[in-house]
C-alpha cells in the first residue's frame, strides 16, 4: 500500500481526491491537511464521506508530510513551490494540482501569476501531467504539474490535428464555458447563488493565465513552433463542467477527420471520440474522468469545430491527478478511475 498525502483536503478538489482514492486498492490515504479545520474529522465536513475515511484534518506539517510515498497539492497557486523542494529532498513524489510548476519559463510565471517563482530550479524537473502527450514521462517523473481545467479540454481537443500539422496553428481559437466550482470553494460574490445561476459572462478575454499554459502545451505538440491562440473563458450557471468549442483552419481538405480522432485516442481509456455529427453533453462526463469529443467540418468548409467535454474537477483535476499517481507509482493507469458519469 502506497501512502498518500493530501495538502488543501477541504477545497473542492482536495475533496474529489478523497472521494476517489478512498476505494483505491493500492493506496491509502495517510494525511489531509487544512490549516482552518485542523482536529475535525473529514467526514464530519464531508458527510458523504462517512464510513470511508477515518482521517482528521492536521496542518501541513513537512514531517508527516516526508511519511508519505506521493503527495498531492490541491492548493492554491503559489503555495506547493514552497513545500515541494523540502518533499523532493526527501525523495517523496508530488503531483501539484495548482499551477506552480506548469509553466517552464520563471518569467512567464511572474508575469502571469504575479510573484517571483520560489524555486525556478526545480521548474525543468517538472513533468507536465497531461498523459495523453507526455506519459512516458510521467512514468519517470517525481514532480508532475498537474495541468489546469481549461488547458486539459483545450489541449486534448487540439491535439490530433496539431501533431499531425493539419491545423493552421496561426489561427487556433478556444471558446471555452466553466461550471462555476471552477473558482473554488472559497467564498467570493462572483459564485454566490444569486450572482452565477441564470447569469452567463466571458472573462478574462484581454489576457487568462491560462493562455500562456495552453499556448506551451501546443506549441509543444506543434514541434516547437510558436501557435497563435485565441482563448475566451466563460462562468456558466452549473456547478461542474467544461465544454470547450475549438476552431481552426484545416490544412488539407481531403483529410479524414472522423478517423484521425477515433486513431489517436483508441488507445487512450479517457478520451471519447463521438460518431460523426454527434455533440459532447457536460452532463455525460459529471463525475467522470473522461474527456469526450466530437469533431466537425461544417458544410465541409475549411474551418474544423471540435466540441470538447470534461468534469473540471475529475478530468480537469482529480481524476487526471490520480491518473497520473497511478503512472509514477507503476499501478494499472485507470485503476479507481473508470466510472460511468451521474445522471442527471
Ligand atoms: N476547481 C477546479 O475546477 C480546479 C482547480 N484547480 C487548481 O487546484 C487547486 C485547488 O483548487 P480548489 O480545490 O478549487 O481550491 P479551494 O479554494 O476549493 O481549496 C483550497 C485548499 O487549499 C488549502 N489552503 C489554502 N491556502 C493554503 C496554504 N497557504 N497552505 C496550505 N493549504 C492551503 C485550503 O484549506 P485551508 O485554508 O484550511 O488550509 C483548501 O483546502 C488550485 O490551485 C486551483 O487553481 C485546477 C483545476 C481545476
Ligand atoms: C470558473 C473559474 O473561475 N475557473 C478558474 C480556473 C480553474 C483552474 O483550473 O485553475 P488553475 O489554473 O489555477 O488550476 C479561473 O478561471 O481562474
Amino acid at each position: 500500500m502506497y501512502k498518500i498525502g493530501l495538502v488543501g483536503g477541504t477545497g473542492y478538489t482536495g475533496a474529489e481526491l478523497i472521494r476517489l482514492l478512498v476505494n483505491h486498492p493500492q493506496v491509502k490515504l495517510h494525511a489531509i491537511t487544512s490549516r482552518s479545520e485542523q482536529g475535525i474529522a473529514v467526514a464530519d465536513m464531508f458527510p458523504s464521506l462517512r464510513g470511508f475515511v477515518d482521517l482528521c484534518f492536521t496542518n501541513p506539517a513537512i514531517d508527516t508530510l516526508a511519511e508519505c510515498d506521493l503527495v498531492f497539492f490541491a492548493t492554491p497557486n503559489g503555495v506547493a513551490m514552497k513545500l515541494v523542494p523540502e518533499l523532493l529532498r526527501e525523495g517523496i513524489k508530488v503531483v501539484d494540482l495548482a499551477a506552480d510548476f506548469r509553466l517552464r519559463d520563471p518569467a512567464a510565471w511572474e508575469q502571469w501569476y504575479g510573484c517571483p517563482h520560489a524555486c525556478p530550479e526545480i521548474l525543468q524537473q517538472a513533468v507536465y501531467g497531461l498523459p495523453e502527450v507526455n506519459r512516458g514521462l510521467i512514468k519517470k517523473a517525481q514532480l508532475v504539474a498537474n495541468p489546469g481545467c481549461y488547458p486539459t479540454a483545450v489541449q486534448l481537443g487540439f491535439l490530433p490535428l496539431i501533431e499531425q500539422g493539419l491545423a493552421d496553428i496561426n489561427y487556433l481559437i478556444a471558446d471555452a464555458k466553466s461550471g462555476v466550482s471552477g473558482a473554488g470553494r472559497g467564498a467570493k460574490v462572483g459564485s454566490l447563488l444569486c450572482e452565477a445561476s441564470e447569469n452567463m459572462a466571458a472573462y478574462g478575454v484581454a489576457g487568462h493565465r491560462h493562455l500562456p499554459e495552453i499556448s506551451q502545451g501546443l506549441q509543444q505538440m506543434a514541434k516547437g513552433q510558436p501557435v497563435g491562440l485565441t482563448f475566451v473563458p466563460h462562468l456558466t450557471p452549473m456547478i461542474r463542467g467544461i465544454h470547450a468549442t475549438l476552431y481552426t483552419r484545416v490544412m488539407n481538405k481531403q483529410i479524414d477527420l472522423q478517423a484521425l480522432y477515433e486513431q489517436r485516442f483508441v488507445d487512450e481509456p479517457f478520451v471519447d471520440v463521438l460518431p460523426q455529427g454527434e455533440h459532447p453533453h457536460t452532463r455525460s462526463v459529471k463525475g467522470t474522468n473522461t474527456c469526450r469529443m466530437a469533431v466537425h467540418r461544417p458544410q465541409n468548409g475549411e474551418i474544423v469545430v471540435i466540441l470538447s467535454a470534461i468534469d473540471n474537477l475529475v478530468k480537469g483535476a482529480a481524476g487526471q491527478a490520480i491518473q497520473n499517481m497511478n503512472i509514477m507509482l507503476g499501478i494499472e493507469e485507470a485503476q479507481s478511475l473508470l466510472v460511468p458519469g451521474l445522471m442527471p
